[in-house]
């Protein structure tokens, strides 16, 4: 038990100790949430008995359920370490036990962004649409605002309906959205395919029509605990509520002050109203920092003490001195990538290694003018948030040779049956197609029943279905790992990629080995193939990370819950961090939670860093309202700034304070309301865009609804006075 309660302050102690009923942490900034975490459920395990699959304990992000795995491993010697994951993976658990329940089978199919996209890719070539109608990006994003917000029922269509039932659907439909919409459902159910968003609108789904295997996930789960609880959203909140309601043990962890997802639903609601909506709720307060020096937690405290929507809460810093926070303003984005290349070097020379530097910026497009310069220095790095490991096309190939093998399923068949090449092209492909829609039956069926037609003479079709054969039926006698090895080799695939030369994509290979391995190793007898690709799906950035001694770049939004030994933050102008899309004084608040977050993620050296010069829109570039709002004293300036440059960048930051001011009042009108305006005339409010701050105006006197921003004078019409 020493070890276990080792090291830890009177509030951890407190959180680790008291097992039962529900508890609100509430945590600064690196005061060590994540240690009293894993401390709480080495402490459940080995001292109270509890079993780890009695245990639910749900992190952010693959990475941060990988590193708590870890921890605890470390703690309590025991290889199960229970349900230690995203709500997304468990989800993935709870649907490979149950999805029976709604007439699906275990072998359903997790999609990733890939495999939504090459949905996406046959529905536009079978329709005629192209990307000026609508890029694959806002397709997505049309796809999960239809599923959360406008037709939040889907599912039960999607549930209800055969396939081809859905066909018909998608071929009535004439609008391009629903055109799109409809497809991708259809698109789904023939592959039994399940997104990201279907993953927990199924489970819950599942809970409601059916009270025993509710109950018996309930019971199941004797001890839930959630880190990172200040960005829960309303579907992981209401599964939340449900699973808990057997046995009452709740334990939550948050930061008000590091809520960076309400762009996506989040809702920090959820953490201060806890002790409303639950019984006896007892609150931790943790505010004692034990990441970053002094410095970097009095820079950190003045930045956030800027935003007014927050419960008043300061940070306090328990090592002892450090190097000052830095602030260096740069003309040019290039001088200011040179800026830091010295500076890493300076540290290297120091002693420092390259692999303890990280540059966090606030969009990916910042990368760029940094790898230029680094490649010139010949600094090494490697980029966290660029193209993701799981996404790489070596990776996806890999994947789609295993996923073949176990499910047959077209989108794999269309990713690698002609990879390496096996005359399979696309005349050949069509002519698959074609037979498999007439058919009704999968593309791999379909060559199954052809392959001795004449279009297959002179292809390798025969040894592909043969190569498939052979494989599934050494599913249940190999290790996912083993059959992996095997499969890349026999299929040729590791060969070609031998020919290309491409070093790279043979090293994501055998990191890609490694990741299975491990896999294993953490799943025990559950890690079947099947196991294996649903929780694939769900990795992400970092994932799998190389331990290679170079600079990590990555976005803030990346690094959430990650902490670095040196930080330089870069790109800090107005327009970009923060950035200009922000039309709203919550939206600024929430850029300055996400600027906090970066700031905290530093341990010994913080770095500002900003360039001169122009936005893509071709406005001028400031330096950004955050570093002005870190007292001067509490940062060390490498030059003095030029005093006009600092008076035209307070006068563009106050009226823009000003016009988020006038919007935080909200709304006047709403939909239906009858309005006048001083030069357009009267008309009608037809809809609210709240992310442009705008209402859609219908005027009696233009055909058109216009969009018309909340800035404008608008009055109520006379009659409704
Ligand atoms: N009681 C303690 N004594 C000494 N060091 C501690 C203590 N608690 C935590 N730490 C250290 O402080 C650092 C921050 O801890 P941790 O990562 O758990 O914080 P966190 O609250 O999860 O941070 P964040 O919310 O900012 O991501 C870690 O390096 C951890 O080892």
């Amino acid at each position: 038990m020493d070890n276990i309660l080792d090291g830890l302050n009177t509030e951890q102690l407190q959180a680790v100790t008291a097992t039962e009923g529900f508890y609100r942490v509430i945590a600064g900034a690196g005061s060590g949430k994540t240690r009293a975490l894993s401390h709480r459920f080495a402490y459940l395990v080995s001292e109270i008995g509890a079993l780890p699959s009695g245990i639910l304990c749900v992190t952010f992000t693959n990475k941060a359920a990988a590193e708590m795995k870890k921890r605890i491993r470390a703690l309590t010697g025991d290889n199960d370490t229970g349900y230690i994951s995203t709500f997304h993976s468990f989800c993935v658990s709870v649907l490979q036990e149950d999805i029976s329940a709604v007439q699906y089978p275990k072998s359903f199919l997790v999609l990733d962004n890939a495999d939504i996209d090459a949905m996406l890719k046959l529905i536009y070539e079978e329709r005629g649409l192209t990307l000026r109608d609508m890029t694959f990006g806002k397709a997505r994003d049309m796809i999960e605002m239809r599923k959360l917000v406008k037709d939040p029922e889907y599912y039960e269509l999607m549930i209800a309906m055969t396939p081809e039932a859905l066909q018909e659907k998608y071929l009535n439909a004439a609008a391009a959205d629903d055109i799109i919409f409809w497809g991708y459902l259809y698109q789904e159910k023939k592959c039994f395919g399940l997104d990201y968003n279907d993953l927990i609108k199924y489970v819950l789904h599942i809970f409601d029509i059916d009270a025993a295997i509710r109950l018996k996930w309930q019971q199941r789960l004797e001890y839930i605990m959630i880190d990172e609880f200040q960005d829960i959203d309303a579907l992981q909140y209401r599964l939340m509520r449900v699973l808990c309601d057997y046995h009452k043990n709740l334990f939550i962890v948050g930061d008000p002050d590091q809520t960076i997802y309400t762009w996506r639903g989040a809702s920090v609601r959820y953490l201060l109203e806890f002790d409303k909506e639950f019984s006896n709720v007892r609150t931790i307060m943790m505010m004692r920092n034990y990441r970053s020096t002094p410095q970097i937690v009095a820079a950190a405290n003045a930045l956030i003490a800027a935003n007014k929507i927050r419960v008043d809460k300061d940070l306090i810093p328990t090592l002892p001195d450090g190097a000052p926070v830095v602030y260096h303003h740069a003309r040019t984005a290039g001088e200011e990538a040179l800026w830091i290349a010295h500076e890493i070097k300076d540290l290297a020379d120091r002693g420092a290694p390259l692999r303890d530097i990280t540059i966090l910026y606030r969009a990916h497009y910042l990368s760029r003018t940094l790898e230029e310069v680094f490649l010139r220095e010949e600094l090494p790095y490697t980029i966290f948030s660029g193209v993701q490991f799981f996404s790489r096309m070596e990776i996806k190939d890999a994947l789609s040779y295993l996923r073949l093998v176990s499910l047959r399923d077209d989108l794999s068949f269309l990713r690698v049956a002609n990879v390496p090449k096996r005359n399979l092209g696309q005349r050949r492909m069509k002519f698959l197609q074609d037979y498999a829609v007439q058919n009704s039956c999968t593309l791999y069926a379909a060559l199954e029943r052809t392959v001795d037609d004449d279009i297959f003479k002179n292809t390798k079709a025969k040894r592909l279905l043969a190569l498939v054969e052979r494989f599934s039926a050494l599913v249940s006698e190999l290790p996912v790992s083993e059959l992996l090895s095997k499969l890349l080799d026999e299929s040729g695939y590791e060969a070609l990629l031998r020919t290309e030369g491409s070093q790279e994509r043979l090293d994501n290979l055998a990191e890609l080995k490694q990741s299975v391995h491990d896999f294993e190793i953490n799943c025990g007898e559950e890690s079947t193939l099947e196991s294996y690709l649903a929780h694939v799906a769900l990795m992400t950035a970092g994932d799998a990370e190389s331990g290679k001694n170079a600079v990590k770049l990555m976005t803030v939004h990346t690094a959430k819950g990650l902490e670095f030994p040196y930080v330089f933050l870069c790109g800090l102008m107005e327009g970009v961090f923060p950035s200009k899309k922000v039309l709203t004084r919550e939206g600024m608040e929430e850029e300055r939670r996400l600027c906090f977050v970066a700031f905290t993620r530093a341990e010994k050296r913080l770095c500002l860093t900003d360039a001169e010069g122009r936005n893509l829109d071709g406005s001028y570039r400031y330096p950004s309202r955050f570093i002005f709002n870190v007292d001067r004293a509490l940062l060390t300036y490498t030059g003095e700034l030029d005093p006009r440059l600092v008076s035209d960048t307070r006068l563009m930051i106050e009226s823009n304070e000003k016009m988020l001011e006038l919007t935080a009042a909200g709304p006047s009108f709403g939909p239906g309301d009858r309005v006048v305006h001083s030069i357009m005339g009267s008309g009608e409010i037809v809809d609210i865009d709240r992310d442009k701050n705008a209402y859609l105006v219908k005027f009696d006197s233009i055909p058109t609804p216009r969009k018309i921003s909340m800035r404008a004078r608008l009055e109520r019409a006379p009659s409704q006075v």
